[in-house]
């Protein structure tokens, strides 16, 4: 689907590597109004947080809180959305994630930053209590 945007920016955040999650935004992720739901947004963005905190953690993590939540532009259905997430600190039982999310229209190159949060995860166990994360073996 074509959609008429403000200039779209061409700069993809290359530097935090693949996106963790890239999906194409259906027809059943829409708002009332047509446009892609900010919750499916969210809901995504949470996945591919917790998809970097499992992997640093080594095991299972719990979403204590998202904050700084940016709904820049809107989402289309149709187009191409891709979730970037990396870590920007670690805490002792914590991780905070930042993830961007741009979408490109599907039957184009521009691409651009439409959402951005801050989420943060906590290593927890068997338990469901907190436990430390582990040392980053990989530097
Ligand atoms: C079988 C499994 C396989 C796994 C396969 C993996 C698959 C990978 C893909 C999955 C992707 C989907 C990911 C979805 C993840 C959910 O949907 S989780 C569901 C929603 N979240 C919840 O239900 C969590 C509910 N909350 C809790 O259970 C408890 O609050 C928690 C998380 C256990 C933490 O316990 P607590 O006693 O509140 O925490 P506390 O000891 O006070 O503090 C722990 C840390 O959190 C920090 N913290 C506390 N409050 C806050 C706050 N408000 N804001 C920020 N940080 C805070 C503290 O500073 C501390 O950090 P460190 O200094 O240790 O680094």
């Amino acid at each position: 689907m074509t959609s008429e945007l403000p200039s779209a920016e061409s700069v993809q955040p290359t530097d935090r590597g693949p996106p963790v999650i890239r999906t194409v935004a259906m027809p059943t992720d829409t708002n009332p109004a047509g446009d892609i739901f900010g919750g499916w947004l969210m809901a995504q963005m949470d996945m591919a947080a917790g998809n970097v905190a499992a992997r640093r953690a080594r095991g299972r993590c719990a979403t204590i809180s998202a904050e700084a939540m940016t709904f820049h532009r809107p989402v289309f259905v149709g187009d191409e959305v891709s979730f970037y997430a990396w870590i920007v600190k670690t805490g002792r039982t914590s991780m905070r994630i930042q993830v961007e999310v741009w979408r490109r229209e599907r039957e184009g190159e521009a691409t651009m930053k439409v959402t951005e949060g801050l989420f943060t995860f906590v290593a927890i166990g068997p338990d469901r209590r907190p436990r430390p994360i582990p040392e980053d073996i990989e530097g």
